[in-house]
């Protein structure tokens, strides 16, 4: 999707209004306006934002909609970029440019009780939970917002059962592993296959029902007719994320149309009608994302929710592998049009660095184990 600045843009005689979108927040509640029946998507919620003047960047345009529309000034809060989007709405085309602002608790303390902005619109502070399982009557575009927000800020990465295999149960070995090692009510990545998924994650969420669970749903489960990955899901890992995972090579494959037997077998997942997560590791991957995101979007179906950039830092199991660097981690991650995951070397105190250069979580292996 193109990164338009100004206000309007027209191609075909459509006009795109581009909008910056601010998802204020202070720890779990959310700031909401109510959009006045006359508004376009009238009598629905909205998250701060609107325009961007023709002079102005969408940060720029971010610190102005803030200060006219509640008074608060985020100018020195750090805003972090969620992803870029684009709607038809039939009536109108928007373009938004979505980021996210954690308030300090003083600027919190100060507007908590803030019931109309300035432009005398009902404003309101919204539980994560409750908008996350779609509460408030939001516009159409942003049901893609929620299914970032979803995204939590550390996830710890498990080990493939074959780190296990010397052990005379790797199955056994890998449960107890990550029931000792995972940090209470952690977010777990369980990176294992469809048909060890059903057993042995269930296990290890049946011993820890603390952790929140990311469960990549791949085409076994489909081409087994697995049902009990979604049963498993659905009843035991409330709040958790089932989603298709697709590698930096199945990406890159649909995105050049190359492809062999089992990629395509993959690849008739990138129309899976689960969100889809991404590996990239450089600027043409995070370009075959933002193009598969736009399509997810074009199509209806769930986006794009994140995307793994890695490596940032070197990492003990490949030490051989270039980094990124900070540096050009950030440069890319600004470009992605989702969320992105700061991979390879990191720790979960690093967060606040991942923040600062535009990402939204930090993911590991070695150092998220306890
Ligand atoms: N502010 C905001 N706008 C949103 C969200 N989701 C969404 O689809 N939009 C759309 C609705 C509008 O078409 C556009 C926002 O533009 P706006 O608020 O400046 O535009 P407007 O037409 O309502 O205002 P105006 O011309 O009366 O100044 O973006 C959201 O969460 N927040």
């Amino acid at each position: 999707m193109p990164n338009e600045m100004s206000g309007q843009s027209k191609t075909k005689n459509i006009t795109t209004v581009n909008v910056a979108v601010a998802v204020i927040h202070y720890e779990d509640k959310y700031l909401l306006g109510f959009r006045d029946a006359a508004q376009h998507q009238g009598n629905r919620y909205e998250f701060v934002g609107g325009k961007i003047e023709a002079d102005e960047s969408a940060e720029q345009a971010l610190i102005r909609e803030v200060a006219e529309e509640t008074g608060i000034d985020i100018h020195q809060n750090m805003m972090v970029k969620l992803g870029r989007l684009h709607h038809d709405y039939g009536d109108k085309q928007v373009s938004l440019q979505v980021y996210q602002v954690e308030l300090t608790a003083q600027q919190y303390e100060q507007h908590k009780d803030c019931e109309y902005g300035l432009e005398g619109q009902a404003m309101t502070w919204a539980d994560k939970s409750k908008l996350l399982a779609g509460e408030y009557h939001l516009p159409a575009a942003n049901k893609t917002i929620l299914e970032w927000l979803k995204l939590p800020t550390k996830i710890a990465i498990t080990y493939p059962l074959a780190h296990f295999s010397a052990q005379p149960n790797s199955a056994a070995a890998w449960v107890h592993y990550h029931r000792e090692q995972l940090a209470p009510e952690s977010w777990v990545y369980i990176r294992l296959k469809a048909s060890e998924l059903e057993y042995i994650a269930q296990q290890l969420m049946d011993v820890r029902p603390d952790i929140l669970a990311i469960l990549p749903y791949d085409n076994d489960c489909q081409r087994s007719k697995t049902t009990s990955t979604d049963a498993m899901v659905e009843a035991k890992t409330t709040g958790s994320i089932v989603a298709r995972h697709l590698t930096h090579s199945v990406l890159m494959a649909w995105f050049n149309g190359t492809q062999d037997i089992t990629e395509s077998e993959q690849l008739a997942d990138i129309s899976s009608e689960r969100p889809l997560i991404v590996s990239c590791h450089d600027i043409d991957s995070i370009l075959a994302a933002n193009k598969l995101a736009s399509m997810r979007i074009q199509q209806q179906l769930s986006p794009v929710i994140g995307a793994f950039l890695s490596p940032v830092l070197t990492t003990q199991t490949h030490p051989d592998t270039v980094p990124l660097g900070w540096e050009a981690w950030s440069a890319l991650a600004q470009l992605a049009d989702m969320p992105v995951i700061g991979l390879g070397g990191l720790a979960p105190v690093m967060i606040d660095q991942t923040l600062a250069h535009g990402g939204v979580s930090v993911a590991g292996i070695r150092q998220f184990h306890e």
